[in-house]
């Protein structure tokens, strides 16, 4: 028999509350000791009586699986119990349907094939799920995709067990098997639930719909309709796991695996790189319509906004060593055809950088910081430096040489403190973001993972996570304890990375993004040939825009504008871009 281990809720620090199901909260907590993230999901003790509880607890115990989210112990607490599961920070599949992600046909086979494994696992040990839906597939990151883990083992069919006696079936009635109607049920029930979930996640949407009875009546009397256009050895797998008879179905889930893994192999590259479901995800596209633009007197590297929050900022233009500020008459045009002021910096300007006190202007070697009524200069390092964009009262610096490191400047001129961050010798560090003004997360690479360490200002480590795929860069988003990563093997993932509680959200990008900033309507990612991408803050592409000048510097001017200087010919051109001008389909 498995030994129960009881742990004190003291030995976790919850990171906040991850979900509520029908049993009662989850919350996402740290184990103090070793640093693991687990869940903490409690359990209403009037709902599952000890003696009941304990012997299903035992067969939860029993599971070992990696696409199960296991059960690691029990917490024992004053308030009640909880069961301490692994931890999955992508969600559900419930959650990458609704964020309109389309998949490829081979992620969809293997994410199925993941949860047949789990399926395979826990019917041989005689535990039938009886509630596989996407609500209760949880997802972790993959270097390329998501990982699945089958929740909710044992819990369901308890609760099958107790709501049975008086409520009738319970689960839910969209993937339950006909037998299930008749509350039978077998393991033949949960591959019916697969085949379901695999027809929603390729054609988006379930096979019946209804309230209870009319879903009754489907699953008893209805054959599921297969569109043509699914690949006909795709349709002979969900005809065969949706059969009404449970010995027409496959004998097991791994005989359903094997027939996947089977007809994975008779399809085409081409086959498999084609997204399911078809329907475009909701993303509305807009037109740029080219005005007048403004002539700059020079080539023109880098632009930001000084006092961006009011209401008529300075436009900075960074020419070399020179730097100009150009007067708004309001906030589409430059006041005059010279600028207002000019800078003379000793070394050529590589970059600007708005924060909340004023801009960073960074030289080959320095960081100064011109606010609106003086220019100090911050640091000098002995190497290249950049600084990552964005950020409230730090900035993170970087070395661009090698080794590289990392510093955090406080930008309040009147104090600069600068502290160079902390790095482990077998974990050199790539990037770096605020979280807010007190935390900061920093990113390190390792063979195809990243780790991610959150430490408070004062160098204290909160915690590390590892995260499976290649982060390149970290930004600081304006919503506190979050920031955002460009990842993958092409960056052209784009991460929502909340740490309280700790989410990841990944939409991926058809673009290779340069720029990024944050509007009203979320973030906005930019690439070197012009091509626009609006992100809202569930990570869900909302918006594009494929024909912008090809930008050489790009300025966001919160709440919908950006400034980009392009080169035309001979010409330095400055467009001012108004979103809400640009056909796009969104609320501002
Ligand atoms: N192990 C976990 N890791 C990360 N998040 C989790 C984990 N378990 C649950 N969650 C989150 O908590 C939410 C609620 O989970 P829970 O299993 O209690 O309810 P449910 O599956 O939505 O419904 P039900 O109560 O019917 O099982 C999930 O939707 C998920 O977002």
């Amino acid at each position: 028999m498995t030994v129960l281990k009881t742990y004190q809720s003291a030995k976790y620090r919850s990171l906040g509350l991850v979900g509520q199901g029908q049993f009662g909260q989850v919350y996402c907590a740290i184990h103090r000791k070793s640093g693991r993230l687990v869940a903490l999901k409690n359990l209403n003790r009037d709902r599952f009586p000890t003696h009941q509880f304990l012997r299903e607890f035992r067969f939860l115990l029993s599971l070992d699986h990696p696409h199960i989210a296991n059960c690691l112990a029990l917490d024992q607490s004053g308030s009640g119990r909880q069961l301490v599961l692994d931890y999955c920070e992508g969600g559900t599949l419930r959650d990458l349907m609704e964020q309109g992600t389309q998949l490829t046909l081979a992620e969809i086979l293997t994410l199925t094939t993941e949860i047949l494994s789990a399926l395979e696992h826990a019917h041989a040990k005689g535990l039938i799920h009886c509630d596989i839906k996407p609500e209760n597939i949880l997802l972790s990151l993959s270097p390329h995709g998501w990982r699945a883990k089958v929740s909710d083992f044992g819990i369901a069919r308890l609760s099958q067990e107790y709501q049975g006696k008086d409520k009738g079936a319970t689960g839910s009635p969209a993937y339950m098997a006909p037998e299930r109607f008749y509350f039978q049920f077998s393991a033949a029930s949960d591959l019916y639930a697969v085949g379901i979930m695999l027809y929603e996640l390729l054609l988006g949407d379930r096979p019946f719909s209804g309230n209870y009875n009319q879903l009754m009546v489907c699953h008893l009397n209805h054959a599921v309709k297969l569109p043509d256009s699914l690949p006909v050895s795709i349709q002979a797998i969900l005809k065969k796991a949706t059969e009404k008879l449970t010995p027409r179905r496959y004998r097991s889930a791994t005989d359903m695996k094997a027939a996947i893994l089977k007809v994975r192999k008779t399809l085409t590259a081409g086959d498999l790189r084609e997204r399911f479901p078809k329907i475009a995800a909701l993303k509305t596209v807009g037109s740029f319509a080219p005005q007048e633009p403004v002539q700059l007197p020079d080539r023109c590297s880098a632009l930001a906004l000084l006092n961006a929050t009011d209401a008529l900022p300075q436009l900075l233009t960074a020419h070399g060593h020179q730097l100009y500020g150009w007067s708004l008459t309001n906030t589409q045009t430059l006041d005059s055809e010279r600028p207002a002021a000019t800078w003379d910096f000793d070394a050529p300007i590589t970059q600007l950088c708005q924060v909340p006190s004023g801009v960073l202007v960074v030289t080959q070697n320095q960081l100064h910081l011109l606010t609106t009524s003086s220019l100090v200069t911050l640091a000098t390092f002995n190497t290249a430096i950049a600084v990552l964009p964005g950020g409230q009262q730090w900035a993170i610096v970087q070395s661009l040489a090698s080794p590289r490191r990392l510093w955090a400047v406080n930008t309040h001129h009147s104090s600069p403190i600068i502290r160079e961050l902390p790095t482990e010798d077998e974990q050199v560090p790539t990037t770096a973001a605020m979280l807010d003004d007190r935390h900061y997360a920093i990113a390190s690479q390792q063979d195809k993972q990243s780790h991610l360490h959150v430490l408070s200002r004062k160098g204290q480590s909160l915690g590390k996570v590892s995260v499976q795929t290649n982060i390149h860069h970290l930004f600081a988003s304006q919503k506190p304890g979050s920031c955002i990563a460009l990842a993958g093997t092409k960056q052209q993932d784009f991460l929502v990375i909340r740490i309280k509680p700790y989410r990841i959200m990944r939409c991926r990008l058809d673009i290779v993004p340069h720029w990024f900033g944050e509007l009203v309507t979320g973030y906005v990612a930019i690439s070197q040939k012009g091509e626009m991408r609006l992100i809202n803050y569930y990570g869900q592409l909302i918006g594009q825009i494929n024909d912008l000048p090809i930008p050489e510097a790009v300025c966001f001017h919160p709440p919908h504008g950006l400034w980009i200087v392009s080169q035309q010919g001979q010409d330095t051109c400055l467009h001012h871009i108004d979103l809400q001008a640009l056909g796009l389909d969104l609320i501002f």
